[in-house]
């Protein structure tokens, strides 16, 4: 069956239908992942967003609910070179096809994905529609201009209540602006208790839970959207150490007083380079993100760059030079991508240890 995907420029690409039929809109943005597709397709970052996967070849190793980062998936359509209609893993449950007609998602392959690759990166971001053969392009180029996609997105998918994760070490709050699950995994796996509260939970509530420590999750759309993040991020700076990824790196330096804005196509993908400020070391790391914190807006926010991408040298990490806290613009749980940045999980975890020998030593001295 022929679909058209229709960029908001007027561009027209045709190609095979596969996944839900339905009209679908959203922002299309492209991720360079050569594996991964499953973690890609459940991370709720991508919440009001069409993925196009420059790797030519996406599904064959099926689909396994194991893998999700998410209990479902969040992004409006997919556009492939080509999909596999013969999965081969033993862990695989469904194609691409199925898992996508499940969930009521639209996909398009047999698009020319590296012409449409170019075309985001030379125009920036673009909204786009999947639709059907007879569509009148000119007709949804109109009806894509007036819309406006991720708004309310960390709403739509954060968690509604708390939930408590058991475990004899550290307790962390974890605030799910749109949490994949294997950050969750990363701190089960250190032992630690995880509470899980929703984006809207104030300073005064997280701290009546005694957390050692309080993530910020990632999530999706503009982190000024969150504006309710700001004010609960300001009142436990100092108070409780401090750990945030990406939309929770964003959420960060805005509430230190620093600004965000929208890069041209974005980052994403599993092989973005990353280097230490301080040590020059160079890390692959995996990326999901539209937004970035805006360097020349640092002074006077006590925080400073720890990391920059290698690819455009925007900033990758900060940290805060007085209070006890770091944030990464990349993805250090990985799923799906490298793992060379998996150490910050063990480093928050010092922090911790550090912030609690500081406070007690200050308690038996006053
Ligand atoms: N993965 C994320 O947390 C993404 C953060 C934010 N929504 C962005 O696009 O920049």
């Amino acid at each position: 069956m022929k679909r058209q995907l229709i960029l908001e420029d007027g561009s027209v690409f045709v190609g095979e239908g596969f996944g839900s039929e339905h009209v679908t809109e959203g922002e299309i943005v492209f991720t360079t992942g050569m594996t991964g597709y499953q973690e890609t397709l459940t991370d709720p970052s991508f919440y009001g967003q069409i993925v196009t996967f420059t790797y030519p070849l996406i599904g064959n190793y099926g689909i396994n609910e194991d893998d999700f980062e998410a209990t479902c998936p969040y992004i409006k359509g997919v556009v492939v070179k080509e999909w596999a209609n013969f999965p081969s893993n033993w862990r695989s449950s469904l194609s691409l096809d199925e898992f996508l007609k499940k969930y009521n998602i639209p996909g398009i392959s047999s698009i020319d994905t590296r012409k449409l690759t170019r075309k985001i990166r030379e125009f920036g971001t673009l909204k786009a529609a999947i639709c059907d053969e007879h569509s009148d392009p000119s007709e949804i180029v109109e009806s894509l201009k007036a819309r406006q996609f991720q708004i309310d997105a960390v709403a739509q998918v954060s968690t509604k209540v708390c939930e408590e994760i058991a475990g004899s070490g550290k307790h962390i709050v974890l605030v799910d602006f749109g949490a994949k699950k294997n950050i969750v995994a990363e701190l089960v796996k250190r032992n630690c208790k995880v509470t899980i509260v929703p984006f809207q939970t104030s300073a005064t509530e997280i701290l009546a839970l005694k957390p050692d420590g309080v993530m910020l999750s990632n999530g999706p759309g503009n982190p000024k959207d969150v504006s309710c993040a700001i004010p609960m991020i300001q009142s436990l700076l100092g108070k409780i150490p401090l750990f945030g990824i990406c939309l929770g790196h964003q959420l960060f330096a805005l509430a230190c007083g620093a600004d965000t804005f929208k890069l041209k196509f974005g980052h994403r993908g599993a092989n973005h380079p990353v280097q230490s400020v301080e040590t020059g070391k160079t890390v692959m790391t995996a990326q999901n993100h539209g937004y970035a914190v805006n360097e020349q807006t640092l002074k006077g926010t006590g925080l400073i760059v720890t990391e920059r991408a290698l690819n455009d040298g925007t900033i990758e990490g900060l940290a805060h030079t007085v209070y006890p806290a770091f944030t990464v613009q990349y993805h250090p749980e990985a799923s799906p991508g490298p793992h060379d940045s998996n150490p910050l999980f063990d480093q928050f975890l010092y922090l911790i240890e550090e912030h609690t020998k500081e406070e007690t030593n200050y308690a038996k001295t006053h």
